[in-house]
C-alpha cells in the first residue's frame, strides 16, 4: 500500500490522500496528521466482508454493502465513489466534516476514488481497519466496473454513442411506470431521416454515417437533460420525454424538425447537405403498454412519410 498526502475538501482533517493498490505486497509509507490514538477499532473479518461484497455486481449496491460492512469497524456518516472517466458518481449517507480519501488501483489500473466521511477525526486504528477492508473491496469493485462497462456498451449504439433499441425497451417500461405513479404524461417521438438511402447512394456510406452523427448531435443539443435520445436502428431515432404534456412535446418536435431542415449538416469539412425528417409523436401514461405507445408513434411517423415526408404527425389517441 502506498500513501500520498492530500487535503480534505471540507477540513484538513487528514493531510492524507491515499492510493491503495492491491498487489502481491503492501507498502506502508507516507505521513498522517492524526489525533492521539484511542481504543483500537474492531479488526475486520476479510472473509466475511468479501462474502457480502460478492453478492452483487452492481456498483451502487456494492458501495452500500461495503459501507454497511465497514460501519462496525469504522463508524461513518457517508461514503462516496467517483470514477470520472466512466461518468460514475455514487454516494450514500451524508456529507460530513472529516474526509478520508483513497485512490484505488488494481494491478496498475486506476479504479476511482473512494471517500469515507464523518463528523469526528479518524483514529490510526480505524484507518488501519479501513485500509484492510479496502484491500478486500478492490477486486469486487474492479469486477463491478467491468460489468458496468459491459452493460453500458450493450445498451449503446457504437456509431452515435446514443442509447440503442435494447435500452429503449428497458427505459420505456420504467418511464411508463414512473408516469403511471406520478399521473404525468410520457411522450414518445419517432424520427426518421427522409430519403436516407439517396444520401448513401449519392455521397457514400461514410457520408451517410456523418449525417447520422450530425442528427444525433442535433438531437442531444435540442433536448432537455431529462429527455432520453435513442438510435432505434438505421436512420430512425426515438426521443422519450418524461413528465411532458402534449403541448410541450409538440413544441419540442417543431424545434427539432426546423433545426434539422433549416441548418444543413456538415458531412466533410466544407461539404454540407440539407436533409429533412419525418416525425410521429404519441403521448401516453395511465394503463398504456410500452409496445402500444411505441407502435402509435411509429405508425404516425409512417403516416408522415406517406403524406409527403418532412412533417410532424400526431398519433391517434388510444381507443376508449
Ligand atoms: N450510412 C449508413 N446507412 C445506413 C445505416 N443503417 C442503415 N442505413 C441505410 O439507410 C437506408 C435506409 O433506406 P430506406 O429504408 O429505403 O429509407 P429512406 O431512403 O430514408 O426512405 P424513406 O424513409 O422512405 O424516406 C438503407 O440504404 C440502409 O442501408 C448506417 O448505420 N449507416
Amino acid at each position: 500500500m502506498m500513501r500520498h498526502i492530500i487535503r480534505s475538501p471540507l477540513q484538513q482533517a487528514h493531510k492524507g490522500d491515499n492510493t491503495l493498490m492491491a498487489g502481491p505486497r503492501l507498502l506502508q509509507g507516507g505521513k498522517r496528521d492524526l489525533p492521539p490514538q484511542g481504543a483500537a477499532a474492531i479488526p475486520p473479518n476479510p472473509a466475511a466482508i468479501l462474502q457480502r461484497l460478492q453478492t452483487t455486481l452492481e456498483l451502487g449496491p456494492l458501495i452500500q454493502i461495503f459501507s454497511e460492512s465497514l460501519h462496525p469497524l469504522v463508524p461513518h456518516d457517508g461514503i462516496a465513489f467517483d470514477c470520472p472517466e466512466q461518468g460514475i458518481h455514487i454516494s450514500h449517507g451524508r456529507i460530513s466534516r472529516h474526509v478520508c480519501s483513497y485512490n484505488l488501483m488494481v494491478e496498475q489500473t486506476p479504479l476511482g476514488e473512494l471517500r469515507i466521511l464523518r463528523g469526528r477525526k479518524f483514529r490510526t486504528a480505524e484507518l488501519n481497519a479501513l485500509e484492510e477492508a479496502l484491500t478486500v473491496l478492490v477486486y469486487p469493485l474492479r469486477n463491478a466496473l467491468l460489468y458496468h462497462q459491459a452493460v453500458k456498451s450493450a445498451q449503446t449504439d457504437p456509431l452515435t454513442g446514443l442509447l440503442n433499441r435494447a435500452a429503449l425497451d428497458r427505459m420505456l417500461e420504467r418511464e411508463l411506470a414512473v408516469s403511471r405513479r406520478s399521473g404525468g404524461h410520457l411522450c414518445l417521438l419517432v424520427l426518421d431521416v427522409d430519403h436516407f438511402k439517396a444520401v448513401n447512394d449519392r455521397f457514400g456510406h461514410q457520408a451517410g454515417d456523418q449525417v447520422l452523427l450530425a442528427v444525433a448531435d442535433r438531437l442531444r443539443a435540442l433536448t432537455r437533460r431529462s429527455d432520453m435520445v435513442f438510435r432505434y436502428g438505421g436512420e430512425e431515432f426515438v426521443l422519450l420525454m418524461g413528465d411532458t404534456d402534449p403541448e410541450a412535446a409538440d413544441q419540442g418536435a417543431r424545434r427539432i424538425h426546423e433545426a434539422i431542415r433549416e441548418r444543413p449538416l456538415e458531412i466533410t469539412p466544407g461539404q454540407c447537405i440539407g436533409i429533412t425528417v419525418s416525425i410521429g409523436i404519441a403521448c401516453g401514461g395511465g394503463s398504456e403498454e410500452p409496445g402500444s405507445l411505441f407502435r402509435r408513434a411509429d405508425r404516425a411517423m409512417y403516416r408522415a412519410k406517406d403524406s409527403g415526408r418532412n412533417r410532424i404527425v400526431w398519433a391517434d389517441p388510444l381507443p376508449g
